[in-house]
């Protein structure tokens, strides 16, 4: 077999390297063989080429007298592009504090991967649903491991976190049976009883005649609906309206609003024996102790073994789940485990649905119409205060799901899943990543790419309805990430919100309270609306069923 030597356009000659080329191959068979020797993820977009002319025949190939260069879709190899930083800082100023608009400017002016690096820590972050895809896949090149260069790597757990620890395969293996569509199902009626159980607090409000923060108070509901589901505790967040908020939601928000201003700057930061990052160290010490103790107090009470969906079908709880699931060789997921398992799905929960909570009471009062048209959707189900709401029910809220997904296009919470680069690798369009380096799919700015979305500033829920969005690539909206490490609570959040939002909205007319600009966070892990305020007023009149007024019209 003929040696022929390869480079990457873009590197020097001097880097070719001698690869053995079967004359009797076909052109796409040297296109995998040289993907697998430089790190190419998607061989489909190789061409080859020598002396400034195409190469496209094994034969142009085999008899080429110089080095063959590589090229990828039609690029040369190149780091992504970003702006340039100053010194020590780098691109801090110019990316915070409005981190979303500043990624926004800065992917239309140098393309869909960007560089950024902030106080001595680098990001590539991308837009492009394609790239995303390859990023989540948990392949050869790309695995949820979280280094140092990982947004998540302050919350991290020493023996937990990246997908090839035992303790992650363990974990994944109980968990997700406890929160799939079927076991989710059987929360519904807790769900529902937790937002009725906060009537009391907006109605008292409303009787005053007084607005509230709407983060603080869906933190309140959100919370206690996810203390429910994963620790099977009752946060009492609507015994009065001025119930304090339990103390694991104060240490979890705290963690939360920590790792993002300790992951935000260089590593040396995190290390730092006071300030921030020792606080970070201490509340995550106090959140472990209290989900501990919960467990204990829980693993007292007579409990019978059940396989994996048995458990998750009758348990009262994650923990119930956990101390009863029982696998087919007969194991159950190790208590050290469990704890880490229960603070992830604890924390990972409850910030993310009070932030989509807030962002959809925020479309209610601040999208035309919205609020009109989810409410005679109710009306025309022959829903009203005495539904008792179940996934069958809510399966036939159509236009609730568009709000929904529209929502979370628009306003997703979550915002920087990130990857880690398992090897020096080219992406698609021939861009290198270094080892090691982490990748965030850009789920906002992926979301408001206007490549894939139809004027994508415009809150529109009908689009959902459209051949366009109903054909959009798999990786073009992605709230809860996608692969194998994906969000595990996505049907718990649904469901929790179509329970939620109906009952809200059939009792409540939700009003604005002032018309200052609504602000995010930056600081924060996940987007929310920190300024809203409305008031929840009573409702008293309910619109007629559209097919009544049909009728009285003929
Ligand atoms: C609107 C609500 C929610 C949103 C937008 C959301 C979004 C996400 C996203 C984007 C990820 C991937 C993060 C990454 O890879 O770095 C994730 C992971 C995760 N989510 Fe959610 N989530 C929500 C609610 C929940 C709920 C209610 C739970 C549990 C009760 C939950 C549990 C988890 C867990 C355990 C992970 C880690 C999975 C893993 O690393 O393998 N999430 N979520």
């Amino acid at each position: 077999m003929p040696a022929k030597q390869f480079y990457l356009l873009g590197e020097p000659v001097s880097s070719a390297r001698n690869i053995d080329v079967d004359p009797k191959s076909d052109l796409g068979g040297l296109k995998d063989l040289i993907a697998a020797h430089f790190a190419i993820v998607e061989s489909s977009g190789i061409d080859f080429q020598a002396q400034d002319l195409h190469l496209n025949e094994i034969t142009e190939i085999t008899s080429a007298g110089t080095p063959i260069a590589i090229t990828i879709d039609g690029n040369a190899v190149r780091d992504p592009p970003g702006p340039k930083g100053l010194p020590y800082v780098g691109n801090f100023f110019e990316v915070y504090p409005d981190h979303l608009g500043n990624h926004q400017r800065l992917f239309e002016q140098y393309g869909p991967i960007i560089k950024t690096t902030n106080l001595g820590r680098t990001t590539y972050q991308t837009n492009d649903p394609a790239i995303s895809a390859i990023v989540f896949a948990e392949s050869d090149f790309f695995t949820k491991k979280i280094n140092e260069a990982h947004p998540l790597y302050p919350l991290k757990q020493p023996e937990a976190g990246d997908t090839d620890t035992p303790e992650w395969k363990a974990a994944h293996k109980f968990l997700p049976p406890a929160l799939g569509p079927k076991a989710v199902r059987h929360y519904a009626p807790t769900m529902q009883k937790t937002v009725e159980d906060s009537f009391m607090v907006f109605d008292e409000f409303d009787e005053q005649g007084e607005a509230w923060n709407v983060y603080q108070y869906m933190l309140k509901l959100g919370s206690q609906a996810v203390g429910k589901l994963t620790l099977g505790l009752d946060f009492q967040h609507f015994s009065s309206r001025d119930a304090q908020m339990h103390e694991m939601v104060h240490l979890i928000a705290g963690v939360l609003s920590l790792n993002k201003k300790v992951s935000s700057k260089g590593d040396w930061y995190g290390k730092l024996p006071f300030g921030d990052p020792k606080r970070l160290r201490d509340i995550k010490a106090r959140v472990e102790h209290i989900v501990g103790e919960t467990i204990q107090q829980a693993a007292c009470g007579g409990i019978e073994d059940l396989p994996l969906q048995d458990a998750a079908l009758k348990a009262s709880n994650m923990i119930d789940y956990a101390i009863r699931a029982t696998d087919n060789k007969g194991e159950k997921l190790p208590e050290s485990s469990l704890i880490w398992a229960l603070v992830v799905a604890t924390g990972a929960g409850f910030t993310t649905t009070s932030s989509l909570l807030s962002w959809l009471i925020y479309g209610l009062v601040t999208y035309p119409g919205m609020q009109e048209r989810l409410l005679q959707e109710l009306i025309d189900n022959d829903i009203d205060e005495h539904t008792v709401i179940t996934a069958d029910v809510t399966d036939r809220l159509d236009f609730l799901d568009k709000y929904i997904k529209e929502t979370q296009r628009r306003h997703n919470p979550s915002f920087q899943p990130g990857r880690t680069a398992k090897v020096d690798l080219v992406l698609p369009g021939g861009y290198k990543i270094p080892k090691d380096s982490v990748i965030l799919p850009a789920l906002h700015h992926i979301h408001n790419n206007p490549d894939l979305w139809d004027n994508p500033n415009q809150f529109n829920p009908d689009r959902w309805d459209t051949d366009e969005v109903k054909g959009r690539h798999k990786a073009a909206y992605i709230p809860f990430a996608m692969g194998p490490r994906m969000c595990i609570g996505f049907n718990f959040a649904l469901q929790e919100i179509k329970v939620f939002i109906p009952k809200l909205i059939f009792r409540y007319k939700f009003i604005r309270e002032g018309n200052e600009p609504i602000e995010y966070d930056p600081m924060f892990q996940l987007i929310r609306p920190n300024n809203l305020y409305v008031r929840a007023e009573r409702r008293v009149k309910w619109p007629a069923k559209t097919e009544t007024l049909a009728t009285g019209n003929v």
